[in-house]
């Protein structure tokens, strides 16, 4: 069953005000999205993963998988597109000052698209559900750098620059090989899968009851 983005908003506050926080959702999106990837890859032991982060929550979900990836002895950079102190959410601020205490990740943010090594993995964690408009910067020169550069591509939720709910794409949007969206399908994302890759819907924890009175 394919949901709009509307009810993925209200069920998520609905599973939010139950007491099942939006950061434990954060967190099972993160982990169900490495599983998939690495399922694809197979060991990620010193593998260079990039995570493109934008200042929402598809970013938030990003850097958990930063941190999971770690655990897996990846070779983790994180790159997020902005000042750390105008990430939007609570549970994406959480998730950073996480990341701060860990050495075995490496962080920058800003603009700057300077890396010092060849990526296996790009992970692309710039814009989810969020979106709106047209690609503004520096999300649009990441994604541009994400489209040049020659590794496999993994879309968190969606690639960015689609829009979940319609299928039509901004100015700019990512072209990638896997795609994992929660929860429930979005409306939009199947419609492209010359943008998506491979596609799964995965559950992140969400209570059932959660949906009773939207879907
Ligand atoms: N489905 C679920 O239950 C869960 C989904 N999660 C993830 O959260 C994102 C949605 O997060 P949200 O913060 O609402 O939006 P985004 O991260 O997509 O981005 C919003 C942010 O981006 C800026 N922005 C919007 N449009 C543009 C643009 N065209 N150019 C530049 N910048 C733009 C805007 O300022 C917004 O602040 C969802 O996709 C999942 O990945 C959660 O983890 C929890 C569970
Ligand atoms: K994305």
């Amino acid at each position: 069953m394919e949901i709009t983005v509307d009810q993925m908003y209200n069920i998520e506050n609905k599973g939010h005000d139950m007491g099942f926080l939006k950061k434990f959702m954060m967190e099972n999106a993160g982990a169900a999205a490495v599983r998939r990837l690495l399922e694809k890859i197979g060991n990620a032991e010193s593998k260079n993963i990039l995570i493109f982060v934008g200042l929402g929550n598809n970013g938030g979900d990003g850097l958990v998988m930063a941190r999971h990836l770690a655990g897996y002895g990846a070779k983790v950079t994180v790159m997020l597109l902005g000042s750390p102190d105008k990430i939007k959410t609570e549970e994406s601020n959480w998730n950073w000052s996480i990341l701060e205490k860990m050495p075995s990740v490496k962080l920058m943010s800003g603009d700057s698209l300077e890396f010092n090594f060849k990526p296996d993995v790009i992970i692309d964690g710039i814009l989810g559900t969020g979106i709106t408009g047209e690609i503004r910067e520096p999300y649009a020169s990441a994604i541009n750098y994400i489209n040049e550069t020659d590794c496999y591509k993994f879309a968190v939720d969606v690639p960015s620059g689609l829009d979940p709910q319609t299928g039509e794409t901004a100015n700019i949007f990512t072209k990638c090989n896997m795609t994992v969206t929660f929860h429930k399908m979005k409306e939009g994302i199947p419609k492209r899968k010359d943008l998506t890759g491979e596609l799964y819907a995965e559950k992140i924890g969400i209570p059932p009851e959660a949906e009773e009175g939207i879907l």
